[in-house]
């Protein structure tokens, strides 16, 4: 099962090689403001789902969410450790 840390790895590397068809090249390339807008209607579809929707779909969003914060991160040259030092 992936994982926050392995999902992280994973697009880390993606970012590097830049493969093909790569749905995290085409988000970094289209920058921090289309990323945040992104994570804005992510965040929106958590409480909705979470509110109105059954567990599984609150999760799926969750993931999604997960995913885009990842990405941000990325987009920023953030590292897992610079986010972990403030939980
Ligand atoms: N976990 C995810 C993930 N979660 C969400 N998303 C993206 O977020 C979108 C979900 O947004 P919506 O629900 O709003 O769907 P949508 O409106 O159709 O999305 P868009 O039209 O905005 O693309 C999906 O279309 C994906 O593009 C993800 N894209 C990729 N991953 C994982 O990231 C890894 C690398 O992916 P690639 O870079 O595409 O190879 C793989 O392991 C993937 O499983």
């Amino acid at each position: 099962m992936k994982t926050f840390d392995s999902l992280f790895a994973e697009l880390s590397a993606k970012a590097e090689s830049r493969p093909a068809g790569s749905g995290t090249v085409a988000q970094l390339d289209a920058g921090v403001h289309a990323i945040g807008k992104k994570i804005v209607e992510e965040a929106a579809e958590v409480w909705m789902a979470a509110e109105h929707e059954s567990d599984e779909a609150a999760a799926e969003e969750i993931s999604q969410l997960l995913y885009h914060l990842q990405v941000l991160m990325l987009a920023k040259g953030l590292t897992l450790e610079d986010v972990y030092d403030h939980l």
